[in-house]
């Protein structure tokens, strides 16, 4: 049976297959975006944030910070979400979860060749949720750098399924879907972060130029008072507190990364972290103090634990 070209249609967008894309990326982009995350915003001279920004103590290459690997899932869809069979409304899209696995330290600068897949599918009726996986190689090497799994919740683009069991598609196991429940005890740690009202204008200058994030007009048909902040740039800041806290500045130390975005963040407003270490594994929770919200919650996978915990 044939489809309507303009019908969401789950099967095209299973069977489409994405073109390989090459990202390259130079230090001042490494720096630019830790300053997007908010390093050294409080603290020009902070000794465990002045090195993903500036050449401290000499260092050969700037460091890079390990959220920084998420940029490669957007780079590596130039074209968006413009997917044969794929029905949606771009105003309503919202980023619903990332998943980050790192094999290897971030190079300070590279160019990458990335394979693209459909991770999962799902009819959640009032919304489908759409998983893109995406595998970063180093272009000279060869080597396998990290892999991101991006959860796009797009609003109004559910109800597609043909029979009355909800379309479910996913590439990877069930028991590897990252959920995290938060501990009833007081968290090991809490660190507080301000976002600058210029926060998202800032942080688009990596690469995430949806007016969503800076367009008021544009924010309020998306269901907003005014511009959000974009999901990556929340689990930026509150990574970076793990990366602080817990691994006394260490980059490399981090292993896997969870997030699930629970509620929109305004740029301008207080971040709360709270930590709980369970082993290797970190779960932490991200507050907005103003209005008392959890906007953001997930883990975090660590190698190694600094001997100076
Ligand atoms: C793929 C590449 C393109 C990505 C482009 C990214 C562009 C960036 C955009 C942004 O940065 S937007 C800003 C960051 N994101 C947000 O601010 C979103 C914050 N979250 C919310 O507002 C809400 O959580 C929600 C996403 C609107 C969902 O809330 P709602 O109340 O409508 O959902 P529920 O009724 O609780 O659940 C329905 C169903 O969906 C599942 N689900 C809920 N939230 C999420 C989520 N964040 N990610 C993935 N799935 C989600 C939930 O489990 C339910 O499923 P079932 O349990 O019923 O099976």
């Amino acid at each position: 049976m044939s489809s309507d070209a303009s019908e969401f249609d789950p099967n095209r967008i299973e069977s489409y297959k994405f073109p390989e894309t090459t990202y390259t990326y130079s230090e001042r982009d490494v720096a630019l975006y830790a300053l997007g995350i908010g390093a050294c915003a409080r603290d020009a001279v902070d000794v465990d944030q002045l090195k993903f920004v500036y050449h401290d103590k000499g260092q050969k290459f700037i460091q890079v910070l390990p959220t920084f690997a998420a940029l490669f899932s957007l780079g590596s869809l130039p074209g968006g979400l413009g997917l044969p069979g794929l029905k949606y409304d771009p105003r309503l899209l919202l980023h619903g979860q990332q998943y980050i696995e790192l094999y290897k330290p971030l190079p300070s600068n590279a160019c990458l060749k990335n394979t693209v897949s459909l991770a999962g599918l799902h009819d959640k009726g009032k919304a489908a949720i759409l998983e893109i996986e995406t595998k970063s190689y180093d272009k000279d090497s060869g080597a396998l750098l990290c892999m991101n799994r991006t959860t796009a919740f797009l609003r109004g683009a559910g109800g597609f399924s043909k029979s009355s069991h909800p379309y479910s598609y996913s590439n990877y196991p069930k028991d590897k879907v990252p959920s995290v429940k938060i501990p009833k005890g007081q968290p090991f740690v809490v660190f507080e972060d301000c976002t600058q009202p210029s926060q998202a204008l800032l942080y688009r200058l990596s690469g995430d130029y949806n007016p969503l994030h800076s367009d008021p007009t544009f924010a309020k048909v998306a269901g907003f008072t005014r511009p959000i902040l974009h999901g990556l740039c929340t689990l930026g800041f509150s990574v970076r507190a793990i990366v602080k806290c817990i691994c006394r500045g260490d980059p490399n130390l981090v292993k896997c990364i969870s997030g699930r975005f629970l509620l929109h963040v305004y740029p301008g407003e207080t971040l709360l972290t709270e930590m709980w270490l369970e082993g290797l594994r970190v779960i932490y929770q991200t507050k907005v103090k103003e209005r008392s919200r959890t906007v953001l919650s997930g883990y975090v996978d660590l190698h190694g634990l600094s001997s100076s915990l």
